[in-house]
C-alpha cells in the first residue's frame, strides 16, 4: 500500500519510455507513417512487453515505435505534457522525468537541442496544469556510442538550469561505463547530479565504475550489488541511492522472478532503495501497481514498502526546503 502521509515519488521514469499507445497511433497517422498495426490492441505487442524479454536489449526495442512517431517538436511537447498527466493519474507527488533527446530526435532528424527545449516546455506546462512537482534528468543513450553521447550531452548542458541530473542509459553490456569518463567530467563541472544505469545487464564492477569514475550518487537498478558484499556495505555507508524498478527487472530478465529480487536485502543492509516504474507504458504498469502488487510479490512487508516510499524523499534531487514542503503537504492531506 501507498502511505498517504508520505509524498509518493517516482525517481526513475523515462518519459520516452512512457508514450501512450493511442498517441503513437495518432502521431503515426499525422506524420503519414506506416505503423506495424492500426488499432490499439494490435499495436500493443509492438510497443509493450507482453511476456518477459530474454535480455535488456530485447526490452529496449519496445521503446522504438514511441520515439519513431515524434515527427516534429510539437509532438515532443505533447508527449512530455501527457507524461505529467500520467504521473498525476498514478498519484505521484513528485516525479523525476528522464529523457534522451538524441534518441527522441533520431528518426526524423529533429534538432537535438530543440527536443530538449520542447521537453522542458511540455513538462513545465504539464506541471502547472496538473499540479505535479517535476524535475528533469537528461539521458545520454550509450547504445549509440561515445560521440553521439557527447553531442547529446552538449545539447543537454546548453539548458542545464532546467535539469537536476545527467544519466547514462541503454546498452550497458555493449557500451561499458569507462568509455564515458570524459562525458561525466563535464557533467560534474556543470554542477549537475549524476545517476547511472548500472548493475542491470552488467555486474557489480559496473556499479563501482559508475560511482568511482563517473561520480554517480545514485544508481539506476543496481540489482547486481547483491553479488558483492563490500559494495552493499559501501552503498549503505555512503548513502548511494538505489532506484529499483521491480517489474522492469523481471521483464529484462535481470531477475528470474520478483521473489528473487534483492530489494529486501538492500533494505536489510540499510541501503536507500526506492520503488520506481522505469518505462510505465512499455512495461504496462504504473507506480501503484509496483507498490500494491509487485512489491508484496517481491516478499516485502508493509513496513518495508513504507520504508521504500520514505527513501524516495531521502534521495530525491531536491533541496531540504523542497523536501520539507512536499512532506508537510502529504501530512496535511492524510
Ligand atoms: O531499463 C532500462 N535500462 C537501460 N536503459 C533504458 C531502460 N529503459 C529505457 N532505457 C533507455 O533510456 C533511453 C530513453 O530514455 C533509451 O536509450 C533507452 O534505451
Ligand atoms: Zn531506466
Amino acid at each position: 500500500m501507498i502511505a498517504t502521509h508520505l509524498p509518493l515519488t517516482d525517481l526513475h521514469r523515462h518519459l520516452d519510455g512512457n508514450i501512450r499507445i493511442n498517441t503513437i497511433l495518432e502521431l503515426g497517422q499525422k506524420f503519414g507513417m506506416t505503423l506495424p498495426a492500426d488499432t490499439i490492441d494490435a499495436l500493443r505487442p509492438h510497443v509493450q512487453v507482453m511476456s518477459n524479454e530474454p535480455d535488456l536489449v530485447g526490452f529496449l526495442s519496445k521503446l522504438d515505435w514511441g520515439v519513431a512517431v515524434l515527427g516534429d517538436l510539437d509532438a515532443v511537447r505533447r508527449v512530455a505534457y501527457e507524461n505529467v498527466k500520467d504521473a498525476l493519474n498514478a498519484r505521484i507527488d513528485y516525479a523525476e522525468l528522464r529523457f534522451s533527446p538524441y534518441y527522441m530526435a533520431m528518426k526524423h532528424q529533429l534538432p537535438v537541442q530543440g527536443v530538449v527545449e520542447a521537453v522542458i516546455d511540455g513538462v513545465q506546462a504539464g506541471s502547472r496544469d496538473f499540479g505535479v512537482k517535476t524535475n528533469l534528468i537528461g539521458i545520454m543513450s550509450r547504445t549509440f556510442g561515445v560521440e553521439a553521447c557527447m553531442q547529446e550531452l552538449d545539447a543537454l548542458l546548453a539548458l542545464k538550469e532546467h535539469l537536476v541530473a545527467i544519466d547514462l542509459a541503454g546498452d550497458e553490456l555493449g557500451q561499458p561505463g569507462h568509455q564515458f569518463n570524459d562525458h561525466f567530467a563535464k557533467v560534474r563541472k556543470a554542477s549537475l547530479n549524476v545517476t547511472v544505469h548500472a548493475g542491470e545487464a552488467a555486474g557489480a564492477e559496473s556499479m563501482w565504475q559508475a560511482i568511482n569514475e563517473l561520480g554517480a550518487t545514485r544508481i539506476g537498478h543496481g540489482v547486481k550489488a547483491i553479488e558483492d558484499p563490500s559494495l552493499m556495505e559501501f552503498l549503505a555507508k555512503n548513502r548511494i541511492g538505489i532506484e529499483s524498478c521491480l517489474t522492469s527487472n523481471m521483464q529484462t530478465s535481470t531477475v528470474a522472478s520478483l521473489e528473487a529480487h534483492p530489494v529486501k536485502q538492500f533494505l536489510a543492509q540499510g541501503i536507500l532503495a526506492t520503488l520506481n516504474t522505469d518505462d510505465p507504458a512499455v512495461s504496462g504498469i504504473e507506480l501503484p501497481y509496483e507498490y500494491e502488487v509487485a512489491a508484496p510479490q517481491a516478499g516485502l512487508s508493509q513496513a518495508q514498502i513504507t520504508q521504500l516510499q520514505a527513501n524516495g524523499m531521502e534521495i530525491a534531487f531536491l533541496s531540504d526546503s523542497e523536501k520539507a514542503e512536499l512532506k508537510a503537504k502529504a501530512v496535511s492531506r492524510s
